[in-house]
């Protein structure tokens, strides 16, 4: 049987094994030595960095350190082969122990956005996503450059729908896009009048260019239901009536179900987005996500918008409509088919 975990100070012999961590775990960067990210450190705060070691190995890391406001943790590194175990959640455990003994009233970390498992993570340890832009300005050069972010873009957003509006916002604004609603042009309404999610968005995206002058994104989205054969589809937001209320198509969605076993009662949000780079832009980029789930019997929680309370997430056991804000937006339909349309956009 393996020996128990020790976590204890990090000295220098360990840096090579420590260093074959990151790698393993995919912490290093063209533009940061890890060999002198490792000086810097046992030059400031040594006692912050951590390891842990089991049967004589390096499974683990961690740096911790208190600038005097806040305590930050870098490098958080479980060997890839002991996942699952409390590995993370002990080295976490002591890095807050440490930024405590120094006085933090609170402990920062920052994740890359795409990051969804490490944030999945930190929630569980009691963490939350800040409502910051994170900024930061290289002062020392380690190697290669990093790729340059994106400067501050406007767009407009081809939506009357202000809970959109916040999510697409989210999801952008650490790309450095900025959003401007369709409404600040023209009160013209779009007429949805096509088969597909991809004609209607389509449809708002070129008005919404048109109208502004700007580069436009639309979202054309809905809920399919496999026992309405996909319904209420390209039709969600009018399947009560035209300029239903969300109540009311909550209302005619569980009447349609009603008696449904749950085995029968599978569902998914579908989310296209498309880009014009102009109204009369030839290429338009088109991503599309889904979100797979089932109906509830009964609406549940008090969250998110349209059919949220109705759409139960099996993974995370709760309705969309009881996830908060920002976990919502990180693995509904609509943070979906960002990524995959982010991924499209030029660096
Ligand atoms: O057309 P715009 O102005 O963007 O706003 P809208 O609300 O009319 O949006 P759609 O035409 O795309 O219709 C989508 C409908 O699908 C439902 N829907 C889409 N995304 C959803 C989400 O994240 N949560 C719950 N319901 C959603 C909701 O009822 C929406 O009204
Ligand atoms: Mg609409």
């Amino acid at each position: 049987m393996p020996e128990a975990v020790q976590i204890r100070r990090f000295v220098p012999d360990d840096a090579g094994a420590v260093i074959a961590l990151w790698q393993a775990c995919g912490l290093t960067r063209p533009w940061n030595d890890p060999q002198r990210d490792i000086a810097r450190k046992l030059a400031q705060q040594a006692e912050g960095f951590l390891v842990a070691v089991q049967d004589a190995r390096i499974v683990g890391s961690v740096m911790a350190g208190y600038d005097g406001h806040r305590g930050w943790v870098n490098y958080l590194a479980a060997d890839p082969a002991l996942r699952h175990q409390g590995l993370g959640r002990q080295l976490m455990a002591a890095a807050e122990a440490y930024v405590a003994s120094l006085g933090a009233p609170k402990m920062n970390l920052q994740l890359r956005e795409d990051n969804t498992g490490a944030a999945l993570f930190y929630e569980r340890l009691g963490y939350r996503r800040d409502a910051v832009l994170s900024y930061g300005k290289r002062l020392v050069l380690d190697g290669a450059a990093p790729p340059p972010a994106p400067l501050a873009q406007t767009l407009v957003l081809a939506s009357r729908n202000q809970k959109k509006l916040a999510e697409l916002q989210a999801l952008l604004a650490p790309r450095g896009y900025a959003l401007r609603l369709v409404s600040e042009f023209s009160d013209e309404d779009v007429e949805e009048t096509g088969e597909s999610f991809i004609e209607n968005a389509l449809l708002k995206a070129r008005h919404a260019a048109r109208v502004s002058g700007l580069p436009a994104l639309a979202d054309d989205s809905g809920l399919e239901v496999a026992a309405l054969g996909g319904a209420p589809g390209v039709r969600s937001a009018r399947y009560a009536a035209e300029r239903a209320s969300d109540a009311a198509n909550n209302e005619k969605l569980l009447h349609a179900l009603a008696g449904l076993p749950e085995a029968q009662r599978s569902a998914r949000f579908v989310s296209v987005l498309v880009l014009l780079r102009h109204a009369q832009d030839p290429v338009p980029l088109i991503a599309q996500g889904f979100w797979p789930g089932r109906i509830l019997e009964a609406a549940q929680g008090a969250n998110g918008f349209g059919y949220d309370p109705l759409f139960y997430v099996p993974e995370l056991a709760r309705s969309a409509a009881e996830l908060p804000a920002e976990l919502k937006n990180r693995v509904s339909h609509r943070a979906r088919a960002m990524h995959s349309l982010l991924r499209q956009l030029p660096a």
